[in-house]
């Protein structure tokens, strides 16, 4: 049977960990570790349907990385409907590849797909990207995640320090303090080549959520901030997420038949708010 692509479905794991997925974009909508509270915003007015990307969740970028490139923004997976492989307890992947549509937009043969497992009090991302054409190409992507925030208290970990340019362009700074850390509510958009590992949402509210990364080498953190003008956030609604974006920035080349794999890891297991 055909799957709506904006249709949602929840795969509940046998610990009770809870994953959200809609084919539309082979978004990763909700999830929730065993025992837990959601710790993926999605927004109350997102959209859905061909041509629109799902605001919240975990939208997959690629083959560009936001305008850099000539591209449509954020390029062209994050807003068509994939194709379902697997639907199984707290596990699930989907497909893309080139269609007519997709050629038009970008003129290769591709094949992409993601992989999501929910358990216990992780959430595993993998994007593999394989050239199956007969010419180098290459990509920038990301794993634009959106993190409830449920403290205007809650700070991001692992990245004072480091040197950051707006994730537009611009001149490079040093964000915040050697060690420290910075606020997750603050209106920013920043890129963070090479971070490393791990950076984390330290929350009052609900707890420490890790985020590490393979194949992933660059952070980016975006809050809008007030008067974003989003028309699907409402206004106010910023005030409830940080993205933290496990990205490649610098293009990746994939020789004929070649792949690549990026992963993701989130983990709730650290210090529970309650603890
Ligand atoms: O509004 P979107 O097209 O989904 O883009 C949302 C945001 O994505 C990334 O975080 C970029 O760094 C931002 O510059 C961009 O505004």
């Amino acid at each position: 049977m055909a799957i709506d692509p904006c249709t949602s479905q929840t795969l509940t794991a046998p610990d009770g960990a809870e994953l959200t997925v809609c084919t539309h974009g082979g978004h990763v909508t909700g999830w929730t570790p065993a025992g837990g509270r959601p710790r993926l915003w999605l927004s109350p007015t997102a959209e859905c349907g061909p041509g629109l990307a799902i605001r919240g969740g975990v939208p997959v970028i690629f083959p560009q990385f936001a305008g850099r490139g000539p591209l449509p923004k954020h390029g062209l997976a994050r807003n068509r409907a994939w194709t379902q492989v697997e639907a199984g307890p707290g596990v699930w992947s989907a497909r893309l590849v080139d269609d007519e549509e997709t050629r038009k937009v970008w003129p290769h043969a591709f094949e992409l797909e993601l992989t999501a497992r929910a358990q216990g009090q992780t959430l595993d991302l993998e994007l593999t990207a394989r050239n199956p054409s007969d010419e180098t190409w290459s990509f920038t992507a990301a794993l634009h995640s959106y993190f409830t925030v449920g403290d205007p208290a809650a700070v991001i970990t692992g990245l004072g320090g480091r040197v950051a340019a707006d994730s537009t362009g611009g001149p490079e700074f040093v964000l915040g303090e050697p060690g420290g850390a910075i606020e997750a509510l603050t209106t920013r958009d920043v890129a963070i080549e090479g971070a490393g590992d791990p950076v984390a949402l330290e929350d009052p509210q609900l707890g420490r959520l890790v985020v590490t990364a393979n194949g992933f080498p660059d952070r980016v953190v975006w809050n809008p901030g007030a008067g974003h003008g989003l028309g699907d956030v409402p206004d106010g609604a910023e005030r409830g997420w940080v993205c933290i974006e496990p990205a490649v920035l610098q293009p990746v080349e994939l020789t004929p038949g070649s792949d690549w794999t990026g992963s993701m890891r989130l983990d709730a297991g650290g210090h529970s708010a309650d603890s």
